[in-house]
C-alpha cells in the first residue's frame, strides 16, 4: 500500500466509510485523530524513554519481569528462527525486557523494538502494545493496521497480563520487521503469546499467594496438572483474595470474583480443598458452578505458613479435618509435627471416625508428588501381603487386626528394608492383641512409631462445624438444618460416627422437599438401641464436655434419662 493510500484510507474510516478494515482497528485510528491528534501524514521515529526512565520503569516490574522472564524464553524458543522479536511492555506501553536477534539490533532498534520504546498510543499510533492496554484484549495489528506509517512495515500481536487484582499489568508482544501479507498468517502468533501470558500470569498467583490456597481449574481432566486454564487463591474462609484473568470468565461471568466465597461461585467449600488434592484421579476432582457447569479443580496447598495469629495454620488438608475441638486440634498439631517424617504411624480410632482421611492428609503434607499405597489387611486371606514394587511414598495399611498370623510374618519380612513411610489403621485396642499373642510385637513396634488417637464423634466438641461441613458437601443447593433437625442429629449417639452422619445426611438431603431439613426428613439411627445399652463411667464424663455441660443433650445422646445422668454424676463426687 502506497502512504497517500493509507492516509486516504484512515480519511475514509473517519467520515464513517466501511473499508474492510477490523473495528478494533477502525476505533483506534479515530482516537489516534480525535484524541491524542496525531497527522497520519506524518510518520514519527520510534519513541525511546531515556535510561534513567527505562531504569525506573524496570524497577516498578521487576517482579513480574523476573517471573516473565521464563515464560518469555520459552516462548522465543519456540518462535526462534521465524525472525520474531519478543516485547515485555509494562501497563504505560514501555519496553521493559526483550528477546530478539542481536544480528538484526540496529534494525530492530530503529523500528522501536527494543529495550525503552514507549508504545503507548498517544505516542506511537494504532499498534500492539498500544491497542492491547487500551482494550485490555490480545490483539493483532498487522501492517497497514498501524496508524503511523514508520511503523507500517511492521507485524505485531499482543496480549494483555493481568496481576492477581485483575489489573492490567504488562503486555507481552511478538512482532515481525517483515511478514506475509494475510494477517492470518499471524494466528499462530496469537496462540502463542496468550498461552504465554496466562501461563505468567498463573507463575504470578503461585509467587503471590504462597501462604494461601491456590485452586487451578480446567475444563478438561487430561490437562488440569500440566496446563490448566485458570487459577484463584482462596485466604483460610475461602474468600477469593487473587486470580488469573481466565478465572473470571470461567468461573462467573459477570460478577466481580474477587472477595466473594468460593461457595458462593460452587458447591465446595474451603474444607473441601484437600479432596481436590493431587493423589486423587484427575477426573474425579468435579468442581459444580452455581449457573450449572462443571470444572475440574486441582487445589494446592498453602506452601509457607502465615504468621500465627491465634491458632497455629496446619499444613496441607489437616486444617480441614476438625473445627473448634481442643483435643482435635491437638492431635492434629501432633500430626502435622510428624507428618514430614519417616516415622511409621499407627492411627486408631473407631470404625468412621476419619482414620483413612488423617493419613491421606499426612500423606499429602509431603512435598514430592510420591504415590500413596492402600493396602487393605482385612482382603489378604492366606498370608499373601504384597508391597508395591517401586517402594516409594506412602504404605496404608488399613486396618492390621484384620492379619492373619502368616500375613504378619510376611508383611513385616516385606517391610525389612523398606523405604515406603507406613501408616497403619486399626479399630480395636491393637496393645492388647500384642499382650494376647494376637499380633506379633517385632510387626507392632515396626508400624507403630508414634500413635494418633481419633475420637469417635459423640465425644466431639465440633459436631456443629462438622453437621455444616458435611451438609455442603451432600447439598449443591446450599440445604440447611432447622433448629430441631440440627438438635436431634446432636443427641444422638453415631456408633458409626462420621460416616454414619455423611450418609445420614446425604439422605436427608435428598429426602427434604423445601431448602430445609427438618426432623421428620432424618433417617431414624440403624443402631439406636445397641449404642443405648451400656454406658461406661469416663464416657459419661467425656460426653457431657463434648455437649458443653449440657446435662439434658448429654443424657439423649447417651440413650438415658436427665435423672440417670444427674444421679451418675453426684456418685462420680
Ligand atoms: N473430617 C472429615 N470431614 C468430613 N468427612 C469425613 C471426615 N473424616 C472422615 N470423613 C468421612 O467419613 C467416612 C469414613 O472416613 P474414613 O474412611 O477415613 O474412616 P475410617 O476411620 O478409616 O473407617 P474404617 O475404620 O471403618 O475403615 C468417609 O466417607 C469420609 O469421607
Amino acid at each position: 500500500m502506497r502512504d497517500i493510500d493509507h492516509v486516504d484510507e484512515i480519511d475514509r474510516v473517519l467520515q464513517g466509510q466501511a473499508t474492510g478494515r477490523d473495528s478494533v482497528v477502525q476505533a483506534s485510528w479515530r482516537r489516534c485523530i480525535e484524541r491524542y491528534g496525531l497527522d497520519p501524514s506524518k510518520p514519527s521515529p520510534a519513541h525511546i524513554v531515556t535510561e534513567t526512565e527505562l531504569r525506573s520503569h524496570r524497577e516498578q516490574s521487576e517482579r513480574l519481569i523476573a517471573i516473565a522472564r521464563s515464560g518469555l524464553g520459552a516462548l522465543f524458543r519456540q518462535v526462534a528462527g521465524q525472525n520474531y522479536v519478543l516485547l515485555l511492555a509494562d501497563a504505560k506501553g514501555v519496553t521493559v525486557d526483550f528477546f530478539g536477534d542481536t544480528r538484526f539490533q540496529d534494525d530492530l532498534r530503529a523500528a522501536g523494538l527494543y529495550l525503552g520504546s514507549d508504545w503507548s498510543e498517544h505516542l506511537a499510533g494504532t499498534c500492539g502494545v498500544g491497542a492491547c492496554l487500551y482494550t485490555g484484549e490480545a490483539v493483532t495489528i498487522h501492517q497497514s493496521d498501524h496508524f503511523d506509517l514508520h511503523h507500517t512495515p511492521l507485524s505485531c500481536t499482543a496480549a494483555p497480563i493481568f496481576d492477581t487484582s485483575g489489573q492490567l499489568a504488562a503486555v507481552l508482544d511478538v512482532s515481525l520487521l517483515r511478514s506475509p501479507q494475510p494477517k492470518a498468517s499471524q494466528n499462530l502468533a496469537m496462540n502463542l503469546v496468550r498461552t504465554s501470558a496466562r501461563r505468567v500470569e498463573m507463575a504470578n498467583l503461585m509467587a503471590m499467594t504462597r501462604s494461601d490456597w491456590v485452586l487451578r481449574l480446567s475444563s478438561s481432566p487430561e490437562f488440569l496438572e500440566v496446563d490448566p486454564e485458570a487459577a484463584i487463591a482462596l485466604d483460610g474462609a475461602g474468600r477469593i483474595i487473587g486470580l488469573t484473568h481466565a478465572a473470571q470468565a470461567a468461573l462467573s461471568p459477570g460478577t466481580a470474583l474477587l472477595g466473594q466465597r468460593l461457595d458462593q461461585v460452587t458447591d465446595l467449600s474451603v474444607d473441601d480443598l484437600p479432596d481436590l488434592m493431587r493423589g486423587r484421579p484427575t477426573e474425579d476432582r468435579v468442581i459444580r458452578l452455581r449457573d450449572g457447569r462443571a470444572l475440574f479443580g486441582h487445589a494446592i496447598a498453602p506452601q509457607a505458613a502465615r504468621k500465627p495469629r491465634g491458632q497455629p495454620l496446619l499444613p496441607g488438608g489437616l486444617s480441614s479435618l476438625a473445627g473448634p475441638d481442643p483435643a482435635m486440634q491437638a492431635l492434629l498439631e501432633r500430626a502435622a509435627r510428624l507428618a514430614d517424617s519417616a516415622v511409621p504411624l499407627l492411627i486408631r480410632g473407631e470404625t468412621g471416625t476419619g482414620k483413612e482421611r488423617l493419613a491421606r492428609a499426612i500423606h499429602m503434607c509431603r512435598t514430592d508428588a510420591a504415590p500413596f499405597h492402600v493396602f487393605d489387611c482385612a482382603g489378604c486371606g492366606q498370608g499373601h501381603a504384597p508391597l508395591p514394587a517401586d517402594g516409594q511414598g506412602t504404605l496404608f495399611l488399613k486396618g492390621v487386626e484384620d492379619l492373619d498370623t502368616a500375613a504378619q510374618a510376611v508383611l513385616l519380612r516385606s517391610l525389612a528394608g523398606c523405604k515406603l513411610r507406613v501408616i497403619a489403621t486399626t479399630r480395636c485396642d491393637l496393645g492388647q492383641h500384642v499382650r494376647d499373642g494376637r499380633f506379633r510385637a517385632d510387626l507392632f513396634f515396626r508400624i507403630a512409631g508414634a500413635a494418633l488417637d481419633l475420637p469417635p464423634l459423640h465425644l466431639r466438641q465440633d459436631l456443629d462445624w462438622l453437621l455444616d461441613r458435611l451438609l455442603r458437601a451432600a447439598s449443591a443447593d446450599g440445604l440447611r438444618l432447622s433448629a430441631r433437625a440440627r438438635a436431634d442429629l446432636k443427641a444422638r449417639r453415631w456408633p458409626g460416627n462420621l460416616r454414619e452422619l455423611a450418609s445420614t445426611l446425604q439422605a436427608a438431603a435428598l429426602l427434604a422437599e423445601g431448602r430445609v431439613i427438618d426432623s421428620h426428613d432424618l433417617p431414624p439411627p440403624l443402631l439406636e438401641a445397641a449404642a443405648s445399652a451400656g454406658v461406661p463411667e469416663d464416657d459419661l464424663q467425656q460426653v457431657l464436655a463434648a455437649c458443653g455441660g449440657n446435662m439434658a443433650l448429654a443424657a439423649r445422646r447417651l440413650g438415658v434419662n436427665r435423672s440417670t445422668v444427674l444421679r451418675r454424676l453426684r456418685a462420680l463426687g
